[in-house]
């Protein structure tokens, strides 16, 4: 497993039960995945010659990434001699660069997305966004969790933009992609599986992002029959290009009838973290069936479900979480706290899982969770 966050450990953990040896690498000790894990290694997983040394040193049957931010060259190269990566090699190399899946989606497979230009330089993004107009959005071709990410409103955000993206990516500056603004109704993660047979969809997740980084998912979110059916050939299609077996989260703007393909994860996805208390295999089990070739044969819902983040701001290697005792009261909720052995600045650290009668019910439920959860450094 190639990262070793919140979502990896839950896959570790879905792996082990079915009786799976699971190494996990990541960029620092003790990540929350390596707590669970069989061994760990500590290496940038960015360099390609030290990824190399733990895949030949381990020889695994399976190569499990878990984040963007991958030697995805190195991938392609073992995949070449024979390991088998998941989903694909192609699908990690695509997806870790914006360029290369908003090129496949747009450009290849003729989906709708926002009007978007990328550019490597100042003057390319000044030029870029003159083109594209305000509002747009900006990021780093290579980020995730809305790092680097901001929303242009008006000429004087250009360079703070320019110089936070080049700051905020994940594997340090470059270029970027600069995306018109979509005024959507709401947006949602599809959870696409492909598997052994064939190809299966969870319920549609809805959900709230702030700063690029989601704070509230829900499932289901209410849909009319056309956009979900536009949803799920939209997914079929981009899973169906990147290939391989797995979990997808493919990320969607709806307006009316109108689907936009946003972008989409080759592995679980945070906002899919509901799944945890909305299913009966959640998306990390379900990644885990997936990719060791076994049955799916049923995703069930169990109705109006929600899930929000703890996402608190610090600088400590000592976190302790107080308040479980309120926060854990009510009837139908959960928790996960990751045990990220440090905080500098705002990190996600845990997240509040609820059942409810409607989907406002959920969310509130969950939200009154997280917030009754604190951390103390
Ligand atoms: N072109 C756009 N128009 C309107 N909103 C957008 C646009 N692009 C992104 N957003 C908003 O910002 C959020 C984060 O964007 P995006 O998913 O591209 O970032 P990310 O860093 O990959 O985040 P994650 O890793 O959590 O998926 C989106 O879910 C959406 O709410
Ligand atoms: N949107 C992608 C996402 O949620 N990825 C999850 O966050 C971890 C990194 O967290 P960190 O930045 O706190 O180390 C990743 O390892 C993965 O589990
Ligand atoms: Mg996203």
């Amino acid at each position: 497993m190639c990262g070793g966050g919140e979502l990896g450990k839950e896959v570790v953990i879905e792996l082990q039960r079915l009786g799976v040896e699971v190494i996990v690498v990541d960029r620092y000790a003790n990540s929350p995945a390596m707590q669970v894990a069989h061994r760990s290694h500590v290496i940038s997983m960015l360099d390609g010659a030290a990824l190399r040394a733990v895949i030949e040193q381990e020889q695994p049957h399976l190569i499990v990434p878990e984040i963007e931010a991958i030697a995805t060259d190195t991938l392609a190269e073992l995949e070449q001699e024979g390991f088998t990566v998941i989903p694909t090699a192609r699908a990690t190399q695509l997806t870790m660069n914006r360029e290369g899946i908003r090129r496949l989606a747009a450009e290849e497979l003729g989906l709708e997305t926002s009007p978007y230009r990328f550019a490597g330089t100042l003057d390319e993004f000044k030029a870029a966004v003159a083109e594209i107009g305000l509002p747009c959005v900006v990021k780093p071709v290579m980020s995730s969790s809305g790092k680097g990410q901001s929303t242009l409103r008006q000429e004087s955000d250009i360079e703070a933009a320019w110089h936070y993206a080049q700051e905020g990516g994940r594997a340090g500056g470059g270029r970027v992609i600069v995306e018109g603004f979509v005024d959507f109704d709401y947006e949602i993660t599809l959870l696409t599986v492909r598997h052994a047979n064939g190809t299966s969809f969870c319920d549609p997740i809805g959900h709230h992002q702030e700063d690029g980084d989601y704070r509230t998912s829900w499932q289901p979110q209410a849909m009319n029959a056309a956009a979900l059916a536009a949803s799920q050939r939209v997914a079929e299609q981009v899973t169906g290009a990147l290939g391989g077996y797995g979990v997808f989260g493919v990320e969607l703007f709806i307006r009316g009838d109108e689907v936009l393909f946003s972008e989409v994860s080759p592995r679980p996805h945070d906002t899919g973290l509901v799944t945890l208390i909305s299913q009966n295999l959640s998306e990390f089990a379900l990644h885990a069936r997936a990719i060791l070739g076994l049955p799916i044969p049923l995703i069930r819902q169990y109705g109006p479900a929600a899930s929000a983040v703890i996402l608190p701001e610090g600088l400590s290697c000592q976190t302790r979480f107080g308040g479980l005792n309120q926060a854990l009261a009510e009837p139908d909720t959960e928790l996960r706290l990751f045990g990220k052995p440090e905080i500098n600045g705002r990190r996600r650290m845990g997240v509040a899982l609820a059942l409810a009668n409607s989907i406002e019910a959920a969310k509130t439920k969950a939200s009154e969770c997280a917030a009754k959860v604190s951390v103390e450094f």
